[in-house]
């Protein structure tokens, strides 16, 4: 396994250079955008890790996998009343679905979608910026995660898009708190900072029947970790979601500080970095990694031989 990861690492290195980092704010505009690492955990304890898999970055829509989690915990299946769990088909922060929609966001894993669930997690917690935290450093086993404070800073500087979702949805009435007081917390989880090491273990639940792999700690049950890894699957890379499906097909969540996670149920989770986006905000060598270890192991869920 870890001659294969090495060996994919190599063969994409001429990828680095296409694609984009993020620029919609300095602080991410400024990432070298010839990194990449890779880590695999699997089920069995055993992780593999290769390139700069130990290097943090930001981790931005990643988080809205632990902000869906957190909000299951404690609002259970009255969360869908708020928002849907189907695939936008839509760029990430488009807002023209939102209008026709009456402020009902198709998924989790849209901004729109999860400027609602901050909203429904901002009602339930007193700090909602170190709860969302306190969970990650918990589910990352690692006590050192922190949100970048620049980048928190600077996503609230350039929040207009943001905003305007959530004044949307707020004259819709599908929005309780202040808007400022939601956008804080949202930008405070999109700017945690981690390393792929650290994300494999944090999403170590999803493959793993919704148990914590290092701590046993029951995240989800089992149902409701199958429905995590069902909207993953479906709208966990926005438009770019079938392509992912056919190029990869595992559950799977990016963000545009260039990270995916990955999951194979029972098996592995995974997680891919290299800055450099695509066209959809999803990151260009990233995908081509995935690609590539989903073709050569037979790993996608859509594949009777992996199973
Ligand atoms: N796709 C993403 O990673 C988007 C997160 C970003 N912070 C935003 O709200 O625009």
């Amino acid at each position: 396994m870890q001659a294969l990861l090495e060996s994919i690492l190599d063969e994409v290195r001429p990828l680095l250079g296409q694609g984009h980092v993020a620029s919609y704010i300095p602080a991410l505009a400024g990432v070298d955008p010839h990194q990449l690492g890779i880590a695999m955990l699997g089920t069995d304890g055993v992780l593999h890790q290769a390139g700069d898999a130990d290097t943090p970055f930001s981790i931005q829509s990643i988080s809205k996998v632990f902000s869906l989690v957190q909000a299951i915990s404690h609002t259970g299946e009255s969360l869908w009343e708020r928002l849907g769990h189907e695939p936008s088909g839509q760029a990430f922060n488009s807002m023209v679905q939102l209008e026709f929609e009456k402020g009902r966001p198709r998924n989790p894993f849209i901004n729109a979608g999860a400027l609602v669930i901050a909203d429904i997690n901002q009602s339930r917690y007193a700090a909602p910026i170190l709860s969302m935290r306190d969970l990650v450093r918990r589910l990352t086993d690692n006590v050192h995660i922190i949100s970048d404070r620049v980048v928190a800073d600077s996503e609230y500087q350039y929040r207009a898009r943001n905003a305007a979702m959530a004044y949307l949805m707020q004259s819709f009435g599908n929005f309780h708190n202040d808007v400022d007081a939601v956008l804080k917390s949202y930008f405070h989880h999109c700017a945690l900072t981690a390393s792929c090491v650290d994300l494999v273990r944090g999403v170590s639940f999803l493959a793993n029947g919704g148990r914590c792999l290092h701590s046993d700690e029951v995240i989800l049950t089992p149902r409701q970790n199958q429905q995590v890894n069902a909207i993953m699957a479906t709208s966990g890379l926005y438009d770019e979601a079938g392509n992912f499906a056919y190029r990869v097909g595992l559950p799977g969540k990016s963000g545009v500080g260039g990270g995916i996670v990955a999951v194979v149920p029972g098996r592995y989770s995974i997680c891919v970095w290299s800055p450099a986006l695509n066209a959809s905000g999803n990151s260009l060598v990233g995908m081509a990694v995935l690609e590539r270890l989903s073709e050569r192991i037979g790993w996608s869920v859509f594949s009777p031989l992996a199973y």
